[in-house]
């Protein structure tokens, strides 16, 4: 059995889009899974954006804020971990962050997910089934100008019960530059990414896997800094 499964929806915010998939996955359409996703997706969205508005008012470039949403779509991930047979535990996912502008994730309070604070401390996290974690990610880092550090988390299994988890990410489109706001640049604070499109940033990257046991212990050598820092 394997330890990680997971599935991702383009758009799930976007009924016609999430469509797509369910009927992929149920050619006789299943409306229950449909509309729980969408309304799911949907409020989680505003969410994220009420959360990064708040984030941009915090900086002074709330003018910013129609720049930044225009500039990301959504991807839902469903993941499940099942338990893990090793006495020690077994990774579920490897430390990393996140590639894309910023994260809400929900879990069924399985732990599992751990955070590195900025000062290297891990944090083992455990949310209230009403609670979230919000998580910024190097896309965002960018856009920022590295006034906020996305979290290094992994995931460990340990354990006999099984941890589902739901993400929704918020991803720069295709096309569109990643490029901080002028308003954010000046003498103390200089330009720290060149501008470049996720797309291509999320190719160059994917190349850069290096495969060591199996694809969960990838090591993935390519970082933002690398990719676009000034
Ligand atoms: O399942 C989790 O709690 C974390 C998932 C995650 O970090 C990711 O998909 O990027
Ligand atoms: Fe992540």
């Amino acid at each position: 059995m394997p330890l990680f499964e997971s599935t991702g929806i383009n758009d799930a915010p976007i009924l016609e889009h999430l469509k797509k998939f369910t009927k992929l996955m149920w050619p006789q359409e299943n409306e229950v899974f449909s509309k729980t996703i969408h309304s799911f997706s949907k409020i989680t969205s505003e969410l994220d954006q009420m959360i990064r508005r708040m984030v941009l008012e915090s900086f002074g470039v709330e003018e910013d804020y129609d720049d930044l949403i225009n500039l990301t779509k959504y991807h839902l991930r469903l993941i499940k971990y099942n338990p893990s047979e090793n006495e020690n535990g077994d990774i579920g996912i490897n430390p990393h962050t996140d590639k894309n502008m910023t994260s809400v994730l929900f879990d069924n309070q399985m732990d599992g997910l751990e955070i590195q604070t900025k000062v290297g401390e891990w944090i083992t996290v455990k949310i209230s089934p009403k609670s979230f974690i919000f998580l910024i990610g190097d896309s965002f880092l960018a856009w920022i100008n590295g006034r906020l550090q996305p979290p290094v988390h992994p995931v460990t299994m340990r354990g006999n019960r099984v941890r589902y988890s739901l993400v929704l990410f918020s991803v720069p489109k295709g096309k569109h530059l990643v490029q901080s706001p002028k308003e954010l640049l000046d003498k103390d604070h200089p330009l720290l990414f060149n501008p470049f499109d996720y797309q291509e940033f999320i190719t160059t990257y994917a190349s850069s896997i290096k495969v060591t046991s199996s694809t969960l212990n990838c090591k993935r050598k390519m970082k933002l800094e690398k990719y676009c820092g000034v």
